[in-house]
């Protein structure tokens, strides 16, 4: 059967891309299958160029099919922060000390300044193609004051979608692929990678 690779050791993120994938003809596995795949530097300064480091470092490995995201929220009133240093904002990787440091970081900024996205890059990347595959997807919403729900990961329960009154931690990992920025680029993936992919 065929294989593509999920680069990626988040397992909220490799949950979200199996439930996109599910019942396609291929096997879909991420490197939480392979634990002893050495950490990625992502010293790249986009989402993109961290994006393409981890595709083709997983590529180069497996010498399979590879998809990598690099994602991340930004936030008007912080100029854009945590972006491409989400993961690592109050530190080591550790959700509820960035939800921390996000809600000191916005004491005392009113709710209509409190407007953010997520956004999420993809790279598909495959030792038979030449260029890889790109594409981007975002969210709008709001940051609250306190979190609420326990789905999802990283800073989705303070990422309040006003339209559903619920945060992002609030809705079923299906809800969230429907709206969600890693959604968003996976559906514009989903009407060109077929066509691009040399198996
Ligand atoms: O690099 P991989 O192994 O894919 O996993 P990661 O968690 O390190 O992923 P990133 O480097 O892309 O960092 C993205 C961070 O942005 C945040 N983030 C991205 N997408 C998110 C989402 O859907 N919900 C909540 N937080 C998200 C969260 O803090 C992530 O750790
Ligand atoms: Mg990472």
């Amino acid at each position: 059967m065929k294989e593509i690779i999920i680069a990626t050791k988040n397992p909220g993120k490799a949950r979200e891309f199996k439930s996109v994938f599910a019942g396609e003809d291929f096997k879909l596995k991420t490197l939480l299958d392979f634990p002893d795949f050495p950490e990625i530097r992502e010293t790249g300064s986009t989402f993109q160029e961290n994006a393409t480091l981890k595709a083709h470092a997983v590529m180069e490995r497996f010498n399979l099919p590879t998809i990598a995201d690099d994602s991340g929220l930004q936030v008007d009133a912080l100029y854009g922060q945590p972006g491409v240093r989400s993961a690592r904002y109050a530190g080591d990787h550790d959700d509820a000390a960035n939800n921390a440091k996000l809600l000191s970081e916005l004491g005392g900024v009113p709710k209509d300044k409190r407007t953010a996205r997520f956004v999420s890059t993809l790279v598909f990347a495959n030792p038979k193609n030449e260029h890889d595959l790109v594409v981007e997807g975002e969210v709008k919403g709001l940051i609250g004051t306190l979190p609420q729900g326990d789905d999802g990961f990283g800073y989705d329960p303070l990422f309040y979608l006003p339209e559903l009154d619920k945060t992002m931690a609030q809705i079923t990992v299906d809800q969230k692929n429907q709206i969600s920025h890693r959604g968003n680029a996976l559906k514009k993936l989903e009407k060109q990678w077929q066509d691009w992919i040399n198996w």
